[in-house]
């Protein structure tokens, strides 16, 4: 037995995290696509169930209050918010991240005043926060700039109104600077907008501690609570009273049923709601976020720069020199929990490796993509991934 599967086998004995892969539905596949959709937990399908049957079938209308459906946006909110560094009350659940995007960044904007007219993006952003701040700038008649996120510091100024920024970049998973970042926004002036998908539940986030204004995020990815699982809204507790939303729909009203015709807004983060959340998928992600219930964020990063840094050294053992180029920053304090490899076929490689086992993606035009959720990957995968990619390369 070669050196790196003895090795793979030590490590997983000695992970504490081990036994929650139990808490999901897996296979001997080995699945490093969590950074695109989240394995699921085990305990969802009888909570689903329940939900359908009891809940719908028999409680039907009385369950909005009966099963706590009107509240679950805020109340899912708060088992997410340990999962960010945010303490309860700021956060509520609900609409997709590319509408939470918005929402977001119109209300930055807002608040930034009149006389800040730039929105900074990041230009190496999912595509999705780039097309929503073009339309968002458009609409309250801002200009937008794209730079990459090394030259924020230096583009910010007393006309920025606000800043959209990735904790951890979809393609390459680099992990930029939440704190520093966030610092240099504040000190010229701007709301800093944070985008956390590919960070919330892989590593400690910090929201409160680090003064982030708005932040969005999805939660399909690491915190696994299924297809189209309802993205989040932060909002900073002190800036909840001039949050503004761009889409005050009526379950943001501070008395949806009074049906008034005239709006005025709900107190604290039920402001970012829009319309009636979307109950199914809403429930299903708070069962699944039973699986963090005893687990801290910190021992998943440890297990996660642990997993990243074998799988490269088990990369580098099993393929020729060159033929694949890791676009992942080494430092641990630039990392996500990813690791992107470059190669000109990159398209073919990933169907081959996942017709032999190992899930991974391909991000146009020449990523190899491989996602690594600690809950449940495990050294002996990351050793098999290397393995593998090594035998479809040779
Ligand atoms: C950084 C980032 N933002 C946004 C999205 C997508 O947003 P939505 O939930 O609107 O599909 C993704 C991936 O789907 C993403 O990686
Ligand atoms: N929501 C999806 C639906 C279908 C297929 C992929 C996604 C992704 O989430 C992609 C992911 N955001 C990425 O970083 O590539």
């Amino acid at each position: 037995m070669s050196e790196l599967v003895l090795r793979a086998e030590k490590l997983d004995a000695a992970d504490e995290l081990a036994p929650l892969r139990s808490r999901f539905v897996l296979d001997d596949v080995v699945y490093l696509d969590g950074n695109s959709l989240g394995a699921l937990p085990a305990n969802v399908p009888g909570r689903v169930e329940d939900v359908v049957r009891r809940q719908w079938g028999e409680l039907r209308i009385r369950s909005w209050d009966e099963s706590g459906w009107w509240t679950a946006p805020e109340r899912i909110g708060d088992r997410i918010a340990p999962l960010v560094g945010a303490a309860p009350g700021q956060i509520v659940v609900g609409d997709s991240t590319s509408v939470n995007v918005f929402k977001a960044l119109v209300a930055a904007v807002r608040m930034a005043g009149e006389e800040r007219d730039e929105i900074l993006v990041d230009a190496t952003t999912f595509p999705t926060d780039g097309y929503i701040a073009e339309s968002a700038a458009r609409l309250t008649g801002r200009r937008l700039r794209a730079l990459d996120p090394a030259e924020v510091p230096s583009a910010l100024g007393d006309r920025t109104a606000a800043v959209l920024l990735n904790h951890v970049d979809y393609r390459g998973g680099r992990l930029h600077d939440l704190p520093a970042l966030t610092a240099a926004i504040h000190a010229a002036g701007a709301l800093a907008v944070w985008d956390l998908c590919h960070s919330a539940g892989a590593l400690p986030v910090g929201l409160d501690e680090h003064g982030v204004d708005l932040a969005v995020g999805c939660t399909y990815k690491y915190l696994n609570g299924g297809p189209g699982s309802p993205a989040y809204l932060y909002v900073r507790r002190d800036l909840q009273g001039r949050f503004d939303s761009p889409l005050p729909g009526w379950n943001s009203h501070a008395e949806p049923f009074g049906m008034s015709p005239s709006y005025a807004p709900a107190p604290g983060a039920l402001r970012g709601r829009v319309g009636t959340p979307d109950i199914l998928s809403m429930l299903a992600l708070e069962a699944a976020l039973d699986v963090w219930d005893d687990v801290s964020v910190s021992s998943v990063r440890a297990k996660s720069l642990a997993l990243t840094d074998f799988f490269l050294e088990c990369v580098t053992a099993y393929t020729e020199p060159g033929r694949v180029v890791c676009v992942t920053p080494e430092p641990h304090g630039e990392r996500g929990s990813q690791i992107a490899l470059r190669c000109p076929d990159a398209g073919e490689v990933m169907k081959r490796l996942i017709a032999r086992g190992v899930v991974g993606d391909f991000r146009h035009p020449d990523i190899l993509r491989f996602g690594f959720t600690p809950l449940y990957v495990s050294f002996a995968d990351a050793e098999r991934a290397a393995r593998v990619l090594g035998e479809v390369l040779g």
